[in-house]
């Protein structure tokens, strides 16, 4: 006996091994494909920033919107086996339709590198993208169900073991995504999971369970509303109301999903900070210096999922239960809701820091204005009405000097004195360019936000006499300036060149900055030496690496909140809507993500570092409902109630075998381990 327990342990964690393995190729897939996503439809599709973001969120949401269809499949159709087949096919197709959308060859007949039929590629696209989310969506409440399914029910040590290696797996997918393409990943994926076909348990479907249980529902909303006199006896759930007409199991198993469903409503505003991090804390990271950019914001948050879920399974959590304390799943998913709040408070404070080191920007009603004078004398500048500023050759003001009003009138004490009239941009920021005929002085428009990406915004003013021909950039007329040209951090080589004549000109730069150089006559005979630089917004000073406590926080609080609802979810659920309560977990997740996307577009507050301390205490303030929404609900064990209505029901069927047959080699395993452990003795 003791060998043959042996051996079906060793066969459990083989095909155990298929559905983790399945979930990591699964997972890699959608990650690597995401990681670019914002990418194609800013530079392929060439959409603008927010149409970029609002379709990759609403993605995001769509994928966490299809379990409930890939539930309702599985759980009334096809079961969970054959449900995660089907949808994997359905999801290599999307991800090849994704793949054969970005091949602008199709589309360009000039062969310009620009595709001509941009509808068609937004079109395949986006039908590459639907077909994914029905496949992600699909499967992911099927595979984590199946992957407990594989377990009896006294193994809930081992469950919980199998949850956390699942998200491991999740994370190791995600983090590996970036290096191979996802492509050929889809296609491992579903070999894979065909590869441990015939060891899995599959459990059967019930029939349409997802009707019958929308039917009960509504029978038992109607015979309430029927029955609404005081002159019926009350029942002890609204869902009794039911009994008349439907089976007693049924309607016991609705109420154990319903009660889980409703502890869920506080739960998307979890998904809400932590889905942000993506984006506001992306846009954060522009702001700051540090070279490890895309680096820390695309696998951090994996990496940290590696070290943490051991950490706390193996360490931590033995450990508060050492110290006697019941450390129950919902006050850790409370706990997990509290660590995402501090996360949002450290990126407040980090923000605060940042915004001690931003420039000025003007508000809406203002504009903003700089001077520069390539005119061969100091110049005297009198702004009206009475703004005076003295300006050295090839030197500029200070700084940006604010208005409230567009419209000025700038003089030159040249003689004979220049006088000119100019409109400001309201809410802009614009430089005055004195060339070295002063008549013709002109506005240049600044750029009035950090640059992307930690990168620097340059441009060149040209005070030589000819024009010029500058490294990467269009030939300059004299005095003419030129647009804003990003560079990258780092030491940057310029060669300018008129005819025969050139000179190399070099800068480091540091991260989000912002310069105009200024190019006087003499430039080739001092071998561009004479080259002054103006300052139009200093480089970011505040170190990346103070985002790295957010990050942690954050992530800590993603392993006590989300691998422990995957865990909570399974448990929770009657063994028939094992997939629709995953599903119901992941809509949260869905929620979570459209609240994303309402608040982007509304809810925007004048102070980034506001906005990140209201998120916390609104997420401080839900923790707080849910728990006390936890503290009245009661731990169940579904398999147990339903044993109980059936016996109720006077019923002996094949599910009471069954349990007893557990029962029976649980007794096995223990005399097992007895044996064992006296033989050691
Ligand atoms: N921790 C996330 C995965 C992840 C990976 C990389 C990121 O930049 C952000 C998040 C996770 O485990 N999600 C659950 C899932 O099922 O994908």
């Amino acid at each position: 006996t003791l060998f043959s327990n042996k051996k079906k342990k060793r066969k459990k964690i083989c095909y155990i091994f298929f559905i983790v393995v399945n979930e990591f190729c699964e997972r890699f897939s959608y990650y690597g494909m995401r990681a670019v996503l914002v990418l194609y439809f800013r530079y392929f599709l060439l959409w603008d920033d927010d149409l970029a973001t609002s379709i990759y969120h609403a993605f995001v949401a769509l994928c966490y919107l299809t379990p409930i269809l890939g539930a309702i499949i599985a759980d009334s159709w096809l079961g969970k086996f054959k449900t995660i087949i089907y949808l994997s096919i359905v999801y290599a197709i999307g991800q090849v339709t994704m793949a054969i959308s970005t091949i602008h060859d199709i589309t360009d007949a000039n062969r310009d590198g620009t595709p001509d039929n941009f509808t068609f590629h937004i079109a395949l696209s986006m039908l590459g993208l639907i077909l994914i989310a029905l496949g992600t969506g699909g499967i992911k409440p099927c595979v984590a169900a199946f992957g407990g399914d594989q377990f009896q029910e006294h193994q809930s040590r081992q469950l919980n073991t199998f949850f956390s290696v699942f998200y491991l797996c999740i994370n190791a997918g995600s983090l590996l995504s970036t290096l191979i393409t996802p492509l050929k990943s889809v296609a491992s994926t579903l070999m894979v999971f065909i590869a441990g076909s015939g060891m899995y348990v599959k459990t059967d479907p019930e029939g349409n369970i997802m009707w019958s249980v929308c039917k009960c529902i509504g029978f038992a909303i109607k015979n309430r509303f029927r029955h609404r006199s005081s002159s019926y006896p009350k029942r002890e759930h609204w869902m009794d109301w039911a009994n008349e007409k439907y089976d007693k199991l049924l309607i016991a198993q609705i109420k154990m999903v319903l009660k889980v469903l409703f502890l869920y409503i506080p739960l998307p505003m979890f998904w809400t900070l932590f889905d942000q991090k993506g984006s506001r804390w992306t846009l954060q990271a522009t702001t700051m210096s540090g070279d490890f950019v895309s680096i820390l914001i695309s696998t951090v948050n994996p990496i940290l999922i590696l070290t943490l879920v051991p950490i706390m399974d193996r360490l931590i959590f033995p450990l508060i239960q050492k110290c006697g304390l019941n450390f129950s799943p919902l006050k850790r998913m409370t706990v997990g809701m509290l660590f995402a709040a501090m996360a949002f408070v450290s990126a407040a404070l980090v923000q605060i820091e940042i915004d001690k080191t931003l420039p000025n920007f003007p508000s809406s009603s203002e504009s903003q204005l700089k001077v520069v004078n390539t005119y061969s004398t100091t110049l005297n500048v009198t702004i009206s009405p009475n703004e005076h500023l003295l300006i050295e050759s090839f030197g500029s003001s200070a700084d940006y000097v604010t208005f409230d009003h567009q419209d000025i009138t700038v003089s030159l004490n040249t003689n004979p004195v220049i006088t000119k009239a100019f409109s400001l941009i309201k809410g802009g920021r614009q430089t005055l360019i004195i060339p070295s005929d002063p008549t013709v002085m002109y506005l240049k428009e600044d750029v009035k936000s950090k640059p992307r990406e930690g990168k620097n915004a340059i441009r060149f003013v040209n005070g030589y006499t000819a024009d010029l021909n500058i490294t990467n950039l269009d030939s300059i007329e004299p005095s003419a300036t030129t647009n804003y040209t990003l560079v990258n951090q780092g030491k940057r080589d310029f060669v300018l060149r008129h005819g025969e004549q050139w000179c190399e000109f070099s800068r480091k730069f540091g991260f989000g900055a912002s310069y105009t150089f200024l190019i006087p006559s003499t430039v080739f005979s001092d071998d561009c030496e004479s080259i002054t630089e103006v300052e139009d917004m200093k480089p970011n000073s505040v170190h990346m690496a103070l985002q790295i406590p957010q990050y942690f926080l954050i992530t800590t609080g993603e392993v006590m909140f989300s691998v422990t609802g995957l865990q909570f979810s399974y448990s929770q659920a009657p063994k028939n809507m094992k997939s629709v309560l995953q599903a119901g977990w992941l809509c949260t997740n869905a929620v979570g993500n459209i609240i994303v996307l309402i608040v982007a577009e509304l809810g925007k507050l004048p102070k980034q570092w506001a906005e990140y301390l209201l998120f916390a205490s609104l997420l401080v303030a839900v923790s707080i409902i849910f728990s006390i929404m936890a503290y009245f609900y009661t731990y169940i064990d579904p398999a147990e109630i339903e044993a109980q209505v059936r016996k109720e029901q006077g019923l002996e069927p094949e599910e009471m075998e069954k349990e007893t047959l557990e029962m029976e080699e649980k007794d096995e395993d223990q005399k097992n381990e007895q044996g064992v452990k006296q033989t050691k003795i």
